[in-house]
């Protein structure tokens, strides 16, 4: 994969570009007999390579595995911005965090452990595609599939409101508009926000780089108010592929006028903008947030029960929309990832999504580089913070100091041995996997994996033990464990993605703590 391909990653935005600028501010063919040549290799190779293929040789952070007392000294991990923002004011609860963890800012072209970049960095260093294993940066090659709106909303997902491309589709929507005379739409680009409802007359059908949509009609609303809510997400690896979301809380974003009675040439009444209407001021969710001392989200459920609904129908669409769009653009990344020696990245994203008056959940966009500035909002500062401390523990980011500085004193092995991914041990025994792992019954025995296999489990058993407030979303939690069907649910996925949701089927039947 060379990288004009990942030039034409569909154009690298995220509505964060926009926020800050407005809002606010091989397995070793099977066999075991390769195992003594791999550690004859070990010795004559450098680190990198012995990295991917012996077992245990690696860990992803060196001040994790350091055994002897004069490391202790070694100077702290580091981190680097990157944006081209002419302002860092959307990113000051990044910088107070992972100040506060005891890392050390540095420069973008200083050696750093965290690069923690604003915009799209990959296309700025080339040195990104060959990371050390003790480097990690903040968003995936290839993220665009998912963060670039046009590409995204004419997916066809079925929880997307329908759309065309333009001009590409003009004819289909034309016929469409046609047979759905009380359809309303509205035109969307990657750049431009400032959308309003149109009649299919006013499209401007010659733009490039756009797309016209269906406006959702009949939206539940709060106290007459319209609203979006943003769920914090967060992919740690891709083939195999693992996402998390935030359930500390949600954002939500209410419309400053009310819906009704509804007038397009308002946009204020039915788009959420800069200025939207934050919980606290909305009249029934007040007592809820500031007496009863609520979430977003929790007070949001306690209206939507005020109103004789129940909330939590909500959330498994969210989980279900969320899983689904990663999972459907997950090839189009990991063919970008070809080209990376390492892929030490994750991604924290925001999922824009709106509920209807019965609270069907469809799909707006997710976000690149999600809008983390409290400038405009003083009370979400602790919403980006908490966010931010459970996304850095998930991916290994942790405090130094204190208790947790421990940690430089520990081994990796302190965390995560072989036996906490040794699953699958009676089926291993019976088919004899410690002599030869030439059966797919073999794919999880320990003998049998090789060190980058060995390393994505060891990377899913210290996300899971250090998750925080993140709830995995994929693999897929396994709410009934006696009626889960491991082959069926694994049927339609990738290999990798089939093996990692076995490693977990089998955790869950270890330990009900893994099935969630
Ligand atoms: N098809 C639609 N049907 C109903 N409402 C819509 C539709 N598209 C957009 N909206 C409303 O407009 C808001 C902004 O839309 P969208 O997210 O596409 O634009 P944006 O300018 O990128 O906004 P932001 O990034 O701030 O969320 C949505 O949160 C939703 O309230």
């Amino acid at each position: 994969m060379d990288s004009s391909v990942e030039e034409n990653v569909p154009n690298q935005t995220g509505a964060e570009s926009k926020l800050a600028k407005s809002e606010e501010a091989g397995k070793p063919s099977n066999s075991i007999g390769l195992l003594p040549i791999m550690i004859f290799l070990a010795a004559t190779v450098t680190t990198a390579v012995v990295v991917e293929l012996l077992p245990h040789a690696s860990k992803v952070f060196p001040w994790s595995s350091i055994d002897s007392p004069e490391d202790l000294q070694q100077p702290p991990p580091t981190y680097a911005i990157f944006g081209r923002s002419p302002t860092e004011e959307h990113l000051v609860h990044v910088v107070k965090v992972l100040d506060m963890f005891g890392y050390q800012r540095v420069g973008v072209n200083e050696s750093w452990n965290l690069l923690w970049a604003h915009d799209y960095p990959f296309l700025s260093f080339a040195s990104l595609k060959n990371l050390d294993q003790n480097q990690l940066v903040n968003h995936f090659p290839g993220c665009g599939y998912l963060t670039n709106k046009v590409d995204l909303c004419t997916s066809q997902l079925p929880f997307l409101p329908r759309a065309f491309r333009l001009p590409a589709q003009r004819e289909e929507f034309l016929d469409y508009a046609r047979d759905n005379p009380r359809a309303l739409f509205v035109q969307k680009h990657n750049e431009h926000r400032h959308i309003k409802v149109r009649a299919p007359a006013d499209i401007a059908f010659g733009s490039n780089d756009s797309f016209v949509q269906e406006f959702v009609q009949r939206p539940f609303l709060v106290d007459g108010h319209k609203f979006d809510i943003g769920v914090y997400v967060v992919i740690t690896s891709v083939n195999p592929l693992r996402a998390y979301i935030y359930t500390g809380d949600v954002l939500f974003r209410y419309c400053p006028v009310k819906y009704h009675p509804f007038d397009a040439e308002n946009v204020d009444k039915y788009i959420v903008g800069d200025d939207y209407l934050p919980t606290w001021e909305v009249p029934s969710l007040r007592k809820y947030y500031n007496r009863f001392g609520g979430s977003m989200r929790t007070v949001f459920e306690a209206y939507v029960r005020d109103q004789d609904m129940e909330p939590a129908k909500i959330w498994p669409q969210v989980e279900h929309i969320i899983r689904t769009t990663i999972a459907a653009k997950e090839s189009d990344i990991v063919n970008i990832l070809r080209s990376y020696k390492t892929h030490n990245f994750f991604d924290l994203m925001r999922f824009d999504l709106f509920i209807d008056e019965d609270l069907k959940v469809f799909l707006m966009e997710a976000n690149m580089s999600p809008n983390l500035s409290s400038a405009h909002f003083k009370p979400n500062s602790l919403l980006y913070e908490q966010v931010l401390y459970s996304v850095f523990n998930l991916v290994g980011i942790r405090p130094l100091t204190a208790a947790s500085g421990t940690l430089f004193g520990e081994s990796n092995e302190m965390i995560t041995a072989d036996k906490n991914l040794a699953t699958d041990l009676n089926r291993c025994a019976a088919y004899d996997c410690d002599k030869s792992c030439n059966k797919e019954e073999c794919d999880l025995c320990l003998q049998c994996l090789s060190g980058s296999e060995y390393k994505m489990l060891q990377n899913a058993h210290e996300e899971h033990l250090h998750r925080i407030d993140m709830k995995r979303i994929f693999p897929q939690q396994i709410h009934d464990l006696k009626s889960f069907n491991i082959m069926e649910e694994t049927a339609n996925m990738t290999k990798k993605n089939a093996w990692m949701t076995r490693w977990f089927y089998n955790k869950c039947q270890f330990d009900a703590a893994w099935c969630n």
